[in-house]
């Protein structure tokens, strides 16, 4: 049997209207990002998520995003919103990941060339999956970058997720050549920050599909 995923999971990210949660449920993705991160076009506050969680369908998860928060902000989300799974994206060591008691990705920046991102990951053991991006290290995500998908480690002991600069028109590349795990999209979906596309949505699905339908030299 083949040890490549069956179909490829989906996480949309950064979503801030419930019409884009209802979207995005029907659609089929596995999860849905929330952003706390400071500074970010996509930031929630809890109000807000709890009124975007009441559109999120059974069955999708929900993932918390956060870049070197305050502990206790971090708890103060997790105990009002519950979510599947939380996300960090900064600087933050594994003992602070792992210290909130649920599962965790962990963002590995893949632009910036003095960081060894299988040496990452390996500092990561409780990790439930790791997440490729196009930044650099300190620098938040959501901006559309790219990286050198050549740069990607070898397999690793959890699922990778490929993020950065992922759209409708480069999505089928990148699955069909690189067959990660997951993927992970924000910007490449979007009208404007934080202002999903429905069209692009769509599209942005039917794409990866597809990749997973096509076979290995196609
Ligand atoms: O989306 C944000 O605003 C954000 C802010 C701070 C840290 C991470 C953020 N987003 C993550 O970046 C990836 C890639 O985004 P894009 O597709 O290149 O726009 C996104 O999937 C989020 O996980």
């Amino acid at each position: 049997m083949s040890d490549l995923p069956f179909r490829t999971r989906v996480k949309f990210c950064g979503l801030t209207r419930p019409g884009d949660v209802r979207l995005a449920g029907e659609l089929g993705v596995d999860a849905i990002g929330f952003v706390f991160v400071k500074g970010s076009p996509r930031r929630l506050e809890v109000p807000q998520a709890h009124w975007l969680k009441a559109a999120v369908p059974p069955m999708v998860s929900i993932v918390a995003l956060f870049m070197d928060a305050d502990p206790d902000h971090v708890r103060y989300v997790v105990e009002e919103l519950q979510p599947a799974m939380l996300q960090f994206h900064g600087s933050e060591e594994e003992r602070y990941c792992r210290s909130f008691g649920l599962p965790y990705l962990r963002t590995i920046p893949m632009r910036d060339p003095h960081t060894d991102p299988a040496e990452m990951a390996a500092r990561f053991p409780s990790a439930a999956a790791f997440l490729f991006d196009g930044h650099a290290l300190g620098e938040q995500g959501g901006g559309g970058l790219r990286f050198d998908l050549a740069r990607l480690p070898g397999p690793l002991r959890r699922p990778t997720f490929i993020a950065g600069g992922l759209t409708p028109d480069n999505v089928y590349d990148v699955v069909h050549h690189a067959r990660p795990w997951g993927i992970d999209v924000s910007s490449g979906i979007e009208s404007a920050p934080g202002i999903k596309d429905g069209a692009r949505m769509r599209r942005f699905m039917e794409e990866v599909r597809r990749a997973d339908c096509a076979a290995p030299g196609d």
